[in-house]
């Protein structure tokens, strides 16, 4: 089992210190890529998914035989300003949900053929009020990074994180705006499923929180403005960055995870693509902070790391193309 980290000074310098992807086994993908019984380029970006793969695997030829789909759950103490249209009690609601099979996740990560394990983290002390105190202490947040960072399966080939949280969008939205700036309207959307009134109102709050606050680094913005589930998510993040697994990003939630982590090191989402563009109005704009195309667009704005997992499916076709196809050599086949 992985080790629980000490500090977070051990947490950054990890981080920092990650081996980037293996340059000969990207150089090998990328050859026989070009002799692959296709037109150049016909496959289009499953091309360069299945390269960016090999390298992160050390594999001119890689497989995808174990997923990882991992939800973490956290509770969130800005829900009493009103700034969700659903009960914070529901964060507990859904965890069960997760545990008995019955949430869109379970299915998701079945069709999938990924390992699904759940998190539920101190759902009974949430966050403190971000507009009038720090979301966290610094013991809580190496905590709940290390809920991430020991929950990884050193044995996937390939990890998707989730998160169920009411209020969780209040959160990513703040941490938004103080890696990002602009306004707070810039970042703040409907969530769960807010009026104009609600988002306005909860515009307000973030707008609070980050002139409460100011953060300088990524890991304090988490601490600050986060939550439990949220910096879990980094944590895993960044264990699946230390061990070489390619992650797949979910939502806007999770994307705010990822972009503290790339506030700390400038190569911390190399092992990353974005599964989809949610529906939350400034996921769009968060995913191009973190220089990320989507690869689905389809309206999402679940969480639980559903589009993420829907997305997985994509990279194993590419992979499985890649790995699988026959070279014009081998099929007889004329080059052009
Ligand atoms: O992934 C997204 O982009 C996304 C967008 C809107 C809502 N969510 C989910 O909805 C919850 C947070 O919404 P809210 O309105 O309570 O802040 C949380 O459990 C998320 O998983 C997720
Ligand atoms: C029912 C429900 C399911 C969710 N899954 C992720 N976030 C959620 C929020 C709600 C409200």
């Amino acid at each position: 089992m992985t080790a629980a980290l000490t500090s977070l000074s051990d947490f950054r310098a990890a981080l920092t210190a990650a081996p980037g992807p293996d340059t000969t086994a990207t150089a090998g993908a990328a050859e026989r890529n070009g002799v692959l019984t296709k037109p150049p380029g016909a496959l289009g970006r499953l091309e360069d998914l299945a390269i960016w793969y090999a390298g992160w695997r050390g594999s001119a030829r890689p497989e995808i035989s174990s997923p990882q789909v991992i939800i973490f759950a956290g509770n969130h103490g800005v829900t009493a300003r009103g700034v969700s249209s659903f009960p914070p009690e529901v964060t507990a609601q859904m965890v069960m949900n997760f545990q008995h099979g019955g949430a869109a996740i379970n299915q998701l990560s079945r069709a999938a053929g990924a390992q699904m394990d759940v998190y539920a983290i101190e759902l009974d002390r949430p966050t403190r009020d971000f507009c009038e105190a720090p979301a966290m202490d610094e013991a809580d947040l190496l905590a709940a990074l290390n809920v991430g960072w020991t929950s990884v399966n050193e044995q996937c080939d390939l990890l998707v994180t989730g998160e169920m949280g009411i209020g969780n969008t209040t959160s990513a939205a703040a941490i938004a705006l103080a890696l990002f700036g602009g306004q707070a309207q810039d970042w703040t959307g409907r969530g769960t499923g807010l009026d104009d009134a609600g988002v306005a109102l909860k515009a307000q709050v973030v707008a609070q929180a980050v002139a409460l606050h100011h953060p300088k680094t990524g890991l304090d913005t988490l601490r600050t403005l986060g939550g439990r589930e949220i910096a879990a998510m980094a944590g895993a993040i960044a264990r699946a960055r230390v061990l070489s697994i390619p992650v797949i990003l979910d939502g806007f939630i999770c994307c705010a995870a990822a972009a503290c982590l790339l506030a700390e090191s400038g190569a911390a989402l190399d092992h990353a693509i974005a599964g989809h563009a949610s529906a939350e109005a400034a996921h769009p704009a968060l995913l191009s902070r973190l220089g990320k195309a989507p690869l689905l667009q389809l309206g999402l704005r679940l969480g639980e790391g559903s589009g993420a997992a829907l997305a997985i499916n994509i990279l194993k076709g590419a992979v499985a193309c890649h790995s699988g196809m026959s070279t014009f050599a081998e099929a007889g086949v004329s080059g052009s």
